[in-house]
């Protein structure tokens, strides 16, 4: 039985702007105050994710920097995964190369972040992930980002964990997203879903895809799975 959603952020609660989406808000408010708990899945780093945690009113728990950390409920520890170093030293290689094309890289709250790198799109996430291709490390690009991190976490492993120390089946999870570092989450849960702005790659793994796109499509898409809540 459905009891719990795990969302992703950027480009599924917001706009292309990346403006929260005030519908997408209530209903989160709408299913947490029904006693379906609401986990915040994202890139973004842990001061964002405990803010929005407390002003959006989810559970507390979240996943952040792609599952590099997460922390269950809102006085859980955080928990940090990967090895920062490696994500440190291949950002290293990525500067110096793209220095020597004139390019500086546009770093995204580098004193904020305890396991990746993330930089801006304004160099091509191909070249960086041919730079990479022998290093220890994951290239995620989320349509808003480029993020790099050490191999072997993701979201889909830090919602493992999570749905343990919840003890909550990953069958009763409904995931949704919108890009490539949402596609494990969405293949674990039990209900796999994404916003009609996903990238091809999510449409293929989500078992259901909203007909609209950003949080009108998150409203949708809650709207179908938990109808007693939010049709009343
Ligand atoms: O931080 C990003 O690049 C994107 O964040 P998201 O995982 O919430 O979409
Ligand atoms: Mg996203």
């Amino acid at each position: 039985m459905l009891r719990a959603v795990i969302t992703d952020i950027d480009g599924t609660l917001t706009d292309e702007r990346r403006r929260l989406s005030t519908c997408a808000i209530e209903t989160i408010r709408k299913l947490q105050d029904n006693g379906v708990q609401v986990v915040l899945a994202s890139g973004n780093t842990s001061c964002i994710l405990k803010g929005l945690s407390k002003l959006i009113g989810t559970s507390g728990t979240f996943i952040g920097e792609n599952g590099g950390v997460y922390r269950v409920g809102f006085t859980g520890d955080l928990k940090i995964l990967p090895n920062r170093q490696i994500a440190l030293d291949a950002l290293d290689l990525l500067t110096r190369h793209f220095q020597e094309q004139g390019i500086t890289l546009d770093m995204y709250s580098p004193r904020e972040r305890f396991a990746d790198v993330a930089f801006a799109r304004n160099v091509p996430v191909d070249e960086v992930r041919t730079l990479l291709a022998d290093w220890n490390v994951s290239v995620l690009d989320t349509n808003f980002a480029i993020h790099i991190q050490e191999k072997g976490f993701s979201k889909g492993s830090a919602f493992r964990h999570i749905a343990g120390d919840l003890d909550i089946p990953l069958s009763d999870f409904l995931a949704i997203g919108d890009s490539e570092n949402d596609t494990d989450m969405i293949q674990a849960s039990g209900t796999g879903c994404c916003v009609a702005n996903a990238v091809q790659e999510v449409k293929q793994a989500a078992d259901y895809v909203s007909s609209i796109p950003y949080g009108e499509g998150f409203v949708e898409v809650m709207t179908r799975f938990f109808p007693h809540i939010l049709e009343r």
